[in-house]
């Protein structure tokens, strides 16, 4: 493991925004705000006609992780926010569970839905209503939000609760993206809605609990079965009216094929706003490290001299990080910090990315020796792959010719850059040369 070394660290990580900072400004403004219980629930027990795949949308895997885990983790990383109730089909009971348990959900709660959206929320909602079950206490607030929306930020969410309780229910809303219109019967023009008296009705959605359940408890079949819309039913089962609040485009409900990919391309760019750049004692690293730093200037950056007491802190403030040595075997370092990163928990959510940079001082090494540092290098990254951590190699030469140095930390940039974008497993343990 490196003894001394100087940290570039780029302090915005997506991580955080995902859930660490964003989780402790909600906290601070959410733990004095909402000083009553607060519980959620998401029906997922929908089968993903629209999206045409075998899997339901809800359980389709995003950098290894089912989609549902995101929204689950949108919540649960506040504090101010109790059970989350998990609604699914009876036939993926078990799948749920698995996810709850690998994705280590604590406040998650797994009941069987319905036939209907509607159907499978009065079902989650039913969970609270329980007498005997202590763990599902009804809550003063419940939020209702679709598993498949899983951008839900935390200052609205604390929005929403706070009309709900005032106003005893709470929607998202958006902008109408295209107009509304009515057909006839034979496929014409009916009329068309003036768009800007208009709004799309979104999630998250709020309610004093006591009304939603007894909105359910009052509304019909048809409702059951043909409903969208539960602020409707809080209208015109228990006169409520609900209190509007327009949200950010993210809050978008993922439907179509297209959106599973608009959705990881969201979390991959999140998650590539900040690296940690670890260089070695050698000059020629830290130049190198400089250089590098002054390249990436698309990333959030601050250069911050670490000693390895402070390790901790910055191997928890980001998910990506750029290790420069000028020994080979130096790479084993990486074991160790792939180590703490399952001590801490740190990739278990999203995977960390290692971009181990070999600067070459001298000539080349013979075949025989590449080879074999190929082979230690790739047996490591599948090795830390097992704990999420996605291990790639590039060799840089050193040279005191300004041009060809200059282009080399040019190609170092651009091929580093697209290794944290992209978070591709199968190019781990690539040795590539800048
Ligand atoms: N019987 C149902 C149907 C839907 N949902 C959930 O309601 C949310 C929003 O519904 P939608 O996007 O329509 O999901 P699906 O019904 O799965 O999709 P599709 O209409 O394309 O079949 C989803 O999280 C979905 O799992 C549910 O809990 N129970
Ligand atoms: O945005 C919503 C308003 O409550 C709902 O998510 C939407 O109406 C659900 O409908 P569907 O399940 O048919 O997509």
């Amino acid at each position: 493991m490196l003894k001394r070394r100087f940290i570039f660290h780029m302090p915005l990580d997506p991580g955080c925004l995902l859930e660490r900072d964003a989780e402790r400004s909600a906290d601070r403004l959410g733990c004095a705000a909402v000083d009553f219980p607060v519980a959620v629930v998401l029906p997922a027990g929908g089968s993903g006609e629209r999206m045409g795949l075998a899997t339901p949308k809800q359980f389709c895997t995003i950098l290894n992780r089912p989609l549902i885990s995101f929204t689950i983790q949108a919540f649960e990383r506040l504090s101010w926010i109790g059970t989350v109730v998990v609604v699914v089909a009876k036939e993926n009971h078990d799948l749920m569970l698995n996810i709850v348990q690998k994705c280590n959900h604590t406040k998650a709660k797994v009941v069987h839905g319905g036939t209907s959206r509607h159907r499978s929320i009065f079902s989650g909602l039913q969970a609270f209503s329980s007498t005997t079950d202590s763990l599902t206490p009804k809550p003063k607030v419940v939020i209702i939000h679709d598993a498949v929306r899983p951008f839900v930020e935390e200052d609205l969410l604390l929005k929403i609760t706070l009309a709900a309780k005032e106003q005893g229910a709470s929607g998202a809303i958006r902008p109408l993206v295209s107009t509304v219109i009515a057909t006839t019967s034979e496929g014409y023009l009916d009329h068309s809605l003036e768009r800007a008296k208009y709004r799309a009705s979104e999630m998250p959605q709020g309610f004093l609990y006591d009304i939603i359940f007894q909105a359910y408890q009052r509304c019909s079949e048809f409702d059951f079965e043909f409903g969208t819309e539960c602020l409707h039913l809080a209208l015109q089962y228990c006169g409520t009216n609900a209190k509007l609040i327009e949200g950010p485009p993210t809050l978008w409900k993922v439907t179509y094929k297209r959106d599973l990919a608009a959705a990881e391309a969201i979390i991959k760019e999140t998650l590539s706003m900040s690296a940690c750049i670890i260089a070695g004692a050698e000059a020629e690293a830290v130049e190198l490290a400089k250089a590098l730093q002054k390249n990436l200037n698309m990333m959030e950056t601050d250069v911050i001299q670490c000693a390895k007491e402070s390790n901790t802190e910055y191997l928890s403030k980001t998910r990506n990080f750029i290790h420069i040595s000028t020994t080979a075997s130096n790479f084993l370092g990486t074991l160790d910090m792939a180590k703490r990163f399952e001590d801490t928990d740190h990739a278990r959510l999203y995977p960390v990315v290692v971009v181990w940079v070999q600067l070459n001082m001298t000539k080349q090494s013979v075949d025989s020796q590449k080879t074999d540092e190929l082979t230690a290098f790739r047996s490591l990254a599948s090795e830390v792959i097992q704990g999420n951590v996605l291990l790639y190699g590039i060799q840089i030469d050193h040279t005191k010719v300004p041009e060809q140095w200059e282009r080399s930390v040019e190609r170092l940039t651009q091929i580093t850059v697209a290794l944290i974008r992209d978070r591709n497993a199968a190019l781990t343990g690539q040795l590539l040369h800048a």
